[in-house]
């Protein structure tokens, strides 16, 4: 079912210094900041040889990562994504095989315009995933 690690998320206290330390003493190529209202989160995108690191910070009271950063005041891997296919068959066996696919199944679009969702991370070895339809 999956296919490619598309990025990796970190959830981060200073958007803004996180960027910096990227671009200026890792050398990445770091995007600009993009505001997800129906996530919740800013984001910027990191573009590595192999993969995206997606930088997450809280936009709004309801974001879900604000329970995140509470018990990592200093940031940490919030989640993996890996790419599929075709996102409601992929809910549906996922469903079928018994695991808590968050939002009722139904995928939401994500930062890259295309339809996302996410497992949870209990049912995943305490790690959240997300899925993304390429
Ligand atoms: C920009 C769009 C998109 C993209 O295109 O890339 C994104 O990436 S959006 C990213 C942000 N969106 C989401 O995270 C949506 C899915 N997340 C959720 O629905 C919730 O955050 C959650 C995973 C259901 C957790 O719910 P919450 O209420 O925040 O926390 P709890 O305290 O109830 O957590 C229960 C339990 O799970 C542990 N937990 C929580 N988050 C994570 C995590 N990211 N990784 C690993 N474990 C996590 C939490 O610690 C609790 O465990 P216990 O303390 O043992 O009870
Ligand atoms: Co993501």
């Amino acid at each position: 079912m999956i296919g490619r690690l598309n990025h990796v998320a970190i959830a981060v206290p200073d958007l803004e210094a996180a960027a910096a330390q990227y671009r200026d003493m890792l050398g990445a190529n770091v995007g600009a900041p993009q505001e997800e209202p129906d996530h919740g989160v800013t984001v910027v995108f990191i573009e590595l040889p192999n993969t995206k690191i997606e930088l997450l910070y809280p936009l709004g009271e309801d974001s879900p990562i604000n329970g995140f950063l509470e018990k990592n005041p200093s940031g940490g891997i919030h989640h993996v994504c890996y790419e599929v296919d075709d996102i409601h068959a992929a809910s549906k066996q996922l469903i079928e095989k018994g695991a808590r696919v968050l939002g009722g199944g139904a995928p939401k679009i994500g930062a890259h315009g295309k339809p996302v969702l996410f497992l949870h991370p209990k049912d995943f070895n305490g790690t959240l995933i997300e899925l993304e339809q390429v």
